[in-house]
């Protein structure tokens, strides 16, 4: 390789590694308490995720998940090693936009309330922020649903809410924490796909926390699965499922989902009994 080569493959690495919605965890451990008491959720660990990536951290119950992804999202700082999101520290409401289990809605406003609220705090203008919010409903199939309470849509709807609230933040990452897990089987299939999509159009990193292979499996364009605790790095996969060009009920048929999905389930088996 010619030296001009290897500086701009050089320069490439470190855009990807710092550039915006860039993820890099650096030995990173995190315990709870002291003494006695204390307890190693976490670590070490150590995951470079390059910008546009859909990342699925998956682990049986307790392996430290949502501990490393309050850390990506700053909302706890490391107890050891280094975070940086987008090439600097993590800013809670600054550097990502967070889906948690619960929609955590504001049930007083309407759903185009909320997301308006979410735009204001992005200091969206005023002007623009009718338009916005619009194409996010739209983004999310509830178009036709602005003006209806909160208590007046389903789960699976408020959901749908919880993620364009977090996408009007316009962060380069987007980080879910088993956003569907308390959903019926069928509606959380039908997020899924529409989250497929929809990350895959706004081309922004995002980081999803589930218990489940198959979602993994589904979602993923890497997945890692983390040990029992203190979570580790148990095994980090690359999908070579497509993004695009194919329909769900194709791509859920497939061999390669069916292999893919059983080789994560294998691994979150093998990582529980270790
Ligand atoms: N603030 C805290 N104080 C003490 N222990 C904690 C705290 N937060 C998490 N833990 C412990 O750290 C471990 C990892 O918790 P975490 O919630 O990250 O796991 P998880 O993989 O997301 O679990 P689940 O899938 O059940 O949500 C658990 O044993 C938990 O009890």
């Amino acid at each position: 390789m010619s030296s001009v080569n290897s500086s701009s493959a050089g320069s490439d690495v470190v855009t990807a590694l710092r550039g915006p919605g860039s993820i890099s965890i650096r030995n990173v451990s995190q315990t709870y308490g002291n003494g006695a008491e204390a307890v190693t959720a976490l670590g070490p660990v150590d995951l470079d995720v390059p910008p546009g990536e859909f990342l699925v951290l998956v682990g049986a119950s307790g392996c430290g998940k949502s501990t490393l992804l309050r850390l990506i999202a700053g909302f706890e700082q490391a107890s050891v090693g280094d975070v940086a999101v987008s090439g600097g520290s993590p800013v809670p409401g600054v550097t990502s936009g967070v889906v948690f289990q619960q929609p955590r809605l504001f049930p007083w406003q309407t759903v185009g309330g909320n997301i308006d609220l979410a735009l204001k705090y992005a200091k969206v203008p005023k002007t623009q922020r009718a338009q916005r919010r619009n194409e996010l409903l739209d983004r999310v199939g509830l178009a036709d649903t602005g003006d209806r309470r909160i208590w007046e849509i389903s789960g699976g709807q408020q959901q749908r809410v919880a993620i364009a609230r977090a996408l009007a933040a316009e962060t380069s990452l987007l980080l879910l924490d088993e956003p569907f897990a308390a959903l019926d089987a069928l509606t959380r299939e039908r997020l899924q796909e529409d989250l497929r999509t929809v990350s895959a159009q706004s081309g922004r990193t995002s980081v999803f926390v589930t218990h489940s292979a198959d979602e993994a499996a589904f979602l993923g364009s890497r997945i890692v699965v983390l040990t029992k605790r203190p979570g580790r790095v148990a095994l980090d996969i690359s999908s070579a499922l497509p993004r695009d060009g194919v329909t769900p009920e194709e791509l859920r048929g497939s061999p390669e989902y069916a292999a893919l999905r059983a080789e994560v389930g294998h691994a979150v088996r093998e990582a529980a009994a270790a």
